[in-house]
């Protein structure tokens, strides 16, 4: 396996709430992994702590490590802020911001500094496109945001993220919050997203952790129950909490 991302021993804490204990998992290059899990395991945690957003809550601890091409993200002198547009975050409720939708794109490389209008032409119609929104909007990028439907302006965070070129991306339950068309939209762009990127889901439902996930994790109460390839872990969980949760046993 290609590994872009591996977890070892990494536990994490909230003052006295442990929220992962003791992880260990490697993320492949190019792939798919899906993390599930009922609500409460750290599934968000996790997601959190690769591009250490984990850091901003109160009193975080953690130990062992997490490595990002095989380096420590928590090595002394690593760039927090190159990190994190790195491994880009896409959340559940999709962020349209009050502006027009190619202002919307290319906010971020804006904020870096970025005034040439050629190079944000390039990143905005190269976003759009990736996120499958270009052909419903290119005629009227200077529209606002806000008039696109919910499954519109997530796809249109997701081009927020991909503006800034990252190499990972983050999505926590990005279509809990869509109708079953949008969502269909999403899981199909993750197939070629994945071409280009490495991609971590928390998916808003088992069934869409065994579509979309090219591996997956089992979280519970902070620890990765079980790990598999493909869909393994649907058709055959070794561990017994995998196999009540996988069906619907709880939850
Ligand atoms: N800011 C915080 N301070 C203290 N504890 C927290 C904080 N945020 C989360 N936790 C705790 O950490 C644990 C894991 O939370 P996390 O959000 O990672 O779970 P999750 O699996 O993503 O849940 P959900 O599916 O509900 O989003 C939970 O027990 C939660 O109560």
């Amino acid at each position: 396996m290609d590994i872009k991302i591996e977890f070892d021993h990494y536990t994490l804490a909230y003052g006295s709430d442990v929220v992962l204990n003791d992880i260990t998992l490697p993320i492949a290059r190019n792939a798919v992994l899906a993390v599930f899990g009922p609500a409460g395991s750290g599934k968000s945690g996790f997601l959190r702590s690769i591009n250490r957003m984990a850091e901003l809550e109160a009193n975080e601890r953690h130990t062992g490590d997490v490595r990002m091409d095989g380096k420590s993200i928590f090595a002394p002198g690593a760039n927090l802020a190159d990190l994190r547009r790195r491994a880009a975050m896409v959340f559940a409720q999709p962020v349209a911001l009050p502006m027009s939708i190619y202002d919307n794109v290319s906010y971020g490389l804006r904020l870096a500094g970025q005034r040439d209008r050629r190079t944000l032409d390039a990143a905005v119609e190269r976003a759009l496109r990736a996120s499958t929104l270009w052909d419903e909007v290119k005629d009227r990028l200077d529209s606002s945001g806000l008039n696109l439907s919910g499954g519109q302006q997530q796809r249109l965070s997701i081009a927020r993220a991909l503006a800034l070129e990252p190499e990972i991306l983050l999505l926590d339950a990005p279509t809990a919050a869509l109708d079953p068309i949008s969502t269909a939209k999403i899981e199909d762009m993750l197939i070629d997203l994945k071409e280009r990127y490495t991609v971590v889901i928390v998916p808003h439902s088992i069934q869409q952790a065994a579509r979309v996930g090219d591996a997956a994790a089992f979280f519970l109460n902070g620890v990765c129950v079980e790990y598999g390839l493909g869909n393994q872990l649907f058709v055959s969980p070794h561990d017994k909490r995998t196999e009540e949760y996988v069906t619907g046993r709880f939850g």
